[in-house]
């Protein structure tokens, strides 16, 4: 009797512990909503669009930058573009490409004399800086930038070099989301749409900030992995061994899997795309996936590389995985994408973005 008695004590105490956590739960739940925001957590390798994203959120829903910002970035736009004129001379070099004859000896009085990080450009300068610019052989190593590092940007910045050099220069929205400062550490912006609460963390991706990702992981309510869909055939700016686009899907298959992540939902952004469909008529994708058969058919080709990174997941009963190409400088684009995820989020039982 007494056995039974106990038997039955411990089947009501069990009991009564399951109903108490799924009343603490439903607070926590209840808690959260009341606070009302959806934490997204981005991440990706370095250079893949990360805060590029975040700059759009600043656009769109934060009534752009403030000036102390608009400055840094000017300076940062300025000293850029000397330190790729010197990118470019030195690729010049490696490559043997020849400088024009006229130019070799401004390009190398360039190298010495012009300092890199000051973001002060001359009347000299600017001049320098055109005539180097318009240097068939410096064009020519600008062609085959894959095979050294120089920002996607480059271009974008070198072809307006007279406006940028003006004293009364501001940079516009375009020129901020071309410009590339990597990230150091952690980045975050809190926006509101639809009454919701967003806060959106941006890291860096570069494998020294990697290590620090893990502070982040608590509470995300979805993670949003980024992929620059163009850097199949680049090596890492931090090892120059490693295929750009082989170091992204093992970060992937780290992270989407973990137990962090393995119940929450997944969108995977396939971004660059625009420099994907202008790569992929010039370097097959048998670069990075040397199994690949499609050719260079950019429908085959980015199809492809959706599979690769989505066959990696685990899909659990309830997890939504969801993939877009993006381009992530497209400012409409970049919003449909993004409203499209987050009414989605709305849209499903948004409870459960708070569990
Ligand atoms: N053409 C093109 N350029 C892009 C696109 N997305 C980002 N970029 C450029 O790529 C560069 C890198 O973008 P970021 O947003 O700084 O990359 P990130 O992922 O934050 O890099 P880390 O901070 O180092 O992790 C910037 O110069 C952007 O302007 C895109 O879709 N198309
Ligand atoms: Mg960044």
């Amino acid at each position: 009797m007494g056995k039974k008695q106990s038997k039955e004590h411990r089947k009501k105490l069990k009991k009564q512990a399951k109903r108490n956590k799924r009343i603490e739960k439903q607070f926590e739940k209840q808690k959260t909503h009341e606070h009302g925001e959806v934490k997204i957590l981005l991440l990706g390798t370095g250079d893949s669009g990360k805060s590029t994203i975040v700059k759009q959120m600043q656009i769109l829903y934060k009534g752009g930058f403030p000036n102390d910002e608009i400055e840094i970035y000017k300076n940062v736009i300025r000293s850029n573009i000397k330190s790729y004129i010197k990118t470019l001379i030195k690729a010049c070099g490696t490559l043997n490409i020849e400088i024009n004859e006229k130019n070799r000896e401004l390009s190398q009085d360039f190298l010495q004399t012009v300092r890199k990080n000051s973001p002060e450009i001359t009347e000299e300068h600017k001049e320098n800086l055109r005539t180097l610019w318009k240097d068939k052989g410096l064009k020519e190593a600008y062609a085959r930038r894959d095979e050294f590092q120089l920002p996607d940007a480059a271009n974008y910045f070198l072809d307006q070099i007279d406006k940028i050099a003006d004293k009364n220069y501001l940079p516009q929205a375009d020129d901020i989301l071309y410009c590339r400062i990597p990230t150091v550490g952690v980045k975050e912006i809190h926006f509101e749409v639809n009454k919701h609460l967003w806060r959106l963390i941006d890291v860096g991706g570069q494998r020294s900030e990697r290590r620090k990702w893990i502070h982040q992981f608590d509470d995300v309510n979805l993670l949003i992995f980024i992929v620059a869909a163009s850097e199949y055939n680049q090596l890492l700016y931090e090892e120059q061994n490693t295929n750009r686009m082989q170091e992204s899907l093992q970060v992937f298959k780290k992270h989407v899997n973990n137990d962090f992540f393995k119940k929450k939902d997944l969108v995977l952004l396939l971004n660059k795309i625009d420099l994907f469909k202008e790569k992929v008529k010039k370097y097959p994708l048998t670069i990075c996936f040397p199994e690949y058969e499609g050719g260079d058919n950019y429908d085959k080709s980015i199809r492809y590389i959706k599979k690769q990174y989505l066959s990696q997941v685990k899909k659990k009963k309830k997890r939504k995985v969801s993939c877009h190409y993006t381009c992530s400088t497209d400012t409409d684009m970049t919003k449909k994408v993004i409203e499209s995820v987050m009414n989605s989020i709305i849209k499903s039982d948004i409870n459960r973005y708070f569990i």
